[in-house]
């Protein structure tokens, strides 16, 4: 097992890696769990693969799982099952003190957090993060949300977790097309500035997905160190650095919104989508170069993974994907602060970027 801390003053915590650690789930979190009932929060896909483990776990310590169950995806972001998680929680008497284990994606875990952060002004979490996607990036860093009608994570707080155990064995069961969507975001530490970890994907990417424990473990710890650094730097995304790691997300969240939360397109891919966009969109602002742009859009092919917006069969223009972007958390008093790159491992942040330009960009790429 290996343990990456999360400095940040006050608020640090460890996030584990390793295997095994579900099934001993009560001496991991050890006093956090301060009361005989936990109330654990998961999704329907994950329940039935870890309730057992972790019911006996609890019970080997004296203490008895109160689950909560939430339908699996997107659309379980929302406005409605932020009520039924905080209702859940009242109802289970949580106070401020107590710890909440959320477990499974990074659905349960953004929509979790995002209730431990307002029930009775804030109580207390525990990320066990169960896709790759979360073990990766949404458990570290305590950005929680759900969506809206307007787009992604609109309504949301900074609530750091006070553990995150991810445990590489929960890896075994999730789907082809969710690993996929997590590694993603483990490109994305690559392409933001680091290309040997870039190399380190094209290498050993195949192996990985195809279910190489190891290599899973190395990727899950490699990117949750780049995480942490990032985040202990500018953990309230003030001053730049951490907007770093929205790397493909603005073109990624029009997609999603466009696409709509239904499962058509999920965030991981979106985010893939969005980095060869950012490539290709910085490639014709003459900031880099076209073979390192087709490089990373190649990677994505190679791993059997979307790269081209008509693959996406969208009815709309470029012009409709780009008015989604108006809703950017980076938008700035009429600017939006854009995440380009001058090459692969040198992503920076551009505050020049035209949404006219975009949307022309945009038709250009959709017509592809
Ligand atoms: N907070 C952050 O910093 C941050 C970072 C990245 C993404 N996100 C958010 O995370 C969400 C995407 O997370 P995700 O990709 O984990 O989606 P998800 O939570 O929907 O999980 C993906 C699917 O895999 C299933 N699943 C999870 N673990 C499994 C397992 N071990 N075995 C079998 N099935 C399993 C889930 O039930 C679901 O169907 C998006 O809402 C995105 O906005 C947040
Ligand atoms: O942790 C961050 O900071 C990120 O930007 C990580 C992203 O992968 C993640 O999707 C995040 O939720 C996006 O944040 P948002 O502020 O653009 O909603
Ligand atoms: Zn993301």
């Amino acid at each position: 097992m290996s343990t990456v801390p999360v400095a940040l003053a006050g608020r640090g915590y460890d996030v584990r890696v390793g295997s095994g650690l579900l099934a001993d789930i009560a001496a991991q979190c050890g006093p956090l769990l301060r009361k005989p009932a936990v109330p654990i929060v998961t999704d329907a896909h994950v329940a039935p693969l870890w309730q057992d483990a972790i019911d006996a776990s609890l019970a080997a310590a004296g203490k008895r799982a109160r689950w909560l169950v939430l339908p699996a995806g997107e659309a379980t972001k929302d406005w409605a099952h932020l009520e039924e998680v905080c209702d859940f929680l009242l109802a289970e008497g949580v106070d401020r003190g107590d710890h909440i284990l959320a477990l499974g994606g990074g659905v349960i875990g953004d929509l979790t957090g995002f209730a431990t952060s307002v029930l009775k002004r804030g109580c207390g979490f525990v990320q066990l993060p169960t896709s790759l996607l979360a073990q990766v990036d949404s458990s570290v860093g305590g950005k929680t949300a759900i969506n809206t009608r307007a787009g992604k994570n609109l309504i949301g707080a900074f609530h750091q977790p006070a553990l995150v155990l991810a445990d590489i064995g929960a890896l075994a069961t999730l789907p082809p097309r969710e690993l996929r969507a997590g590694y993603a975001e483990v490109v994305k530490y690559g392409l933001i500035d680091d290309p040997a970890f870039f190399a380190w994907c094209e290498a050993n990417g195949a192996a990985l997905l195809a279910g190489d424990e190891d290599l899973r473990a190395e990727a899950v710890r490699r990117s949750v160190e780049a995480k942490a650094r990032v985040v202990a730097a500018d953990e309230r995304e003030t001053t730049g650095t951490r907007a770093l790691l929205n790397l493909g997300h603005t073109f990624g969240h029009a997609l999603e919104a466009e696409c709509g939360y239904d499962g058509t397109l999920l965030h991981g891919e979106a985010v893939a989508m969005g980095m060869v966009l950012a490539a290709r969109y910085s490639v014709r602002r003459g900031e880099m170069a076209g073979q390192d742009a087709e490089r990373i859009a190649a990677h994505f092919r190679a791993m059997d993974m979307r790269a081209e917006l008509p693959q996406l069969n969208l009815s709309c223009d470029g012009r409709t994907l780009a008015n989604h972007m108006l809703h950017d958390k980076k938008m700035d008093a009429g600017t939006l602060p854009f995440l380009l790159m001058r090459g692969i491992g040198q992503a920076w942040l551009a505050k020049d970027v035209a949404l006219d330009d975009v949307a022309r960009f945009l038709d250009e790429q959709l017509a592809r």
